[in-house]
């Protein structure tokens, strides 16, 4: 479903990302692990054309995303999440999730602004998508809160809803579990093991969490100072010895 080859961004005299490729399988849940600053956000910024590469390509079903019009990125059925949380404060729930929702929507301008009766059909049929995300992820008792205010563990799980709104086939996950208690972590696992199992969703999770990781990911790919130094199945990238190099500063 997607094949990352030789990518690489510069920022200036920094490598954030050198020669990286590696690719997901349709249905796989791939885990994109290494120290800070490695180049894992970054990585995602290429696949959503927040940044521009320098060099490299990134296969997706049949096109390369890296020459996608950013505003398309959604409509070709790809969200992600934000590791700060890309939520509106003063929006409530449900239209934070409309607002993943949006991309779908076909009203022009002007029939908004009429408010003419295909624009309020298509209104419903979005609310109805996005409460039933919100269902789903037992968000509905605050569905008509702001954002602000609610608990961490709550808003991580707006997010979510927020892309599920887009109905993605390729779902970015940038750290969904920093900051959550241990118990959530495990809500959130199951959460996230539930959606893929129903909605057949393929999962890119970048993460600091390693039991979240190694729990949850099919396959792991580690990278350090921008590049990929491991990639296999959780056991085996947990025992690599650059893994642990990388993370510790010196072979076990
Ligand atoms: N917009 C930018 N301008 C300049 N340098 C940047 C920019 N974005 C990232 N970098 C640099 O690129 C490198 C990789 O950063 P990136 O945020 O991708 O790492 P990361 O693996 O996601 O780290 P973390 O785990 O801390 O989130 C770092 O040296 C970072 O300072």
């Amino acid at each position: 479903m997607l094949e990352v080859a030789d990518l690489t961004v510069r920022f200036g005299g920094i490598t954030a990302l050198d020669g990286v490729g590696f690719s997901v399988a349709r249905g796989e849940m791939v885990g994109l692990i290494g120290p800070n600053g490695a180049g894992k956000t970054t990585l995602f910024n290429c696949l959503t054309r927040r940044y521009d590469a320098d060099e490299g390509t990134a296969g997706y079903e049949d096109i390369d995303l890296l020459r996608a019009a950013p505003h398309a990125i959604a409509a070709l059925g790809i969200a992600r999440t934000f590791q700060n949380l890309g939520l509106f404060p003063a929006l409530s729930v449900r239209d934070n999730v409309l607002v993943g929702a949006h991309h779908q929507g076909r009203a022009g301008f002007l029939g908004a602004g009429l408010w003419l009766p295909n624009v309020r059909r298509e209104e419903a049929r979005l609310r109805a998508a996005a409460d039933a995300v919100l269902d789903r992820l037992e968000l509905t008792k605050v569905a008509d809160h702001p954002a602000a205010g609610l608990p961490f563990g709550t808003l991580k799980r707006v997010e979510l809803a927020r892309a599920l709104a887009v109905e993605p086939r390729l779902l970015l996950l940038d750290e969904p579990v920093n900051g959550l208690s241990s118990g959530e972590v495990e809500e959130f696992a199951a959460l996230v093991r539930e959606i893929r199992q129903d909605l057949d969703i393929t999962v890119v999770v970048v993460e600091h969490h390693m039991g979240f990781v190694m729990s949850i990911c099919d396959r792991v790919v580690c990278l350090d100072f921008g590049r990929k130094i491991a990639e296999g199945s959780p056991d085996e990238v947990q025992r690599d010895p650059a893994v642990i190099e990388a993370y510790l500063g010196t072979a076990a």
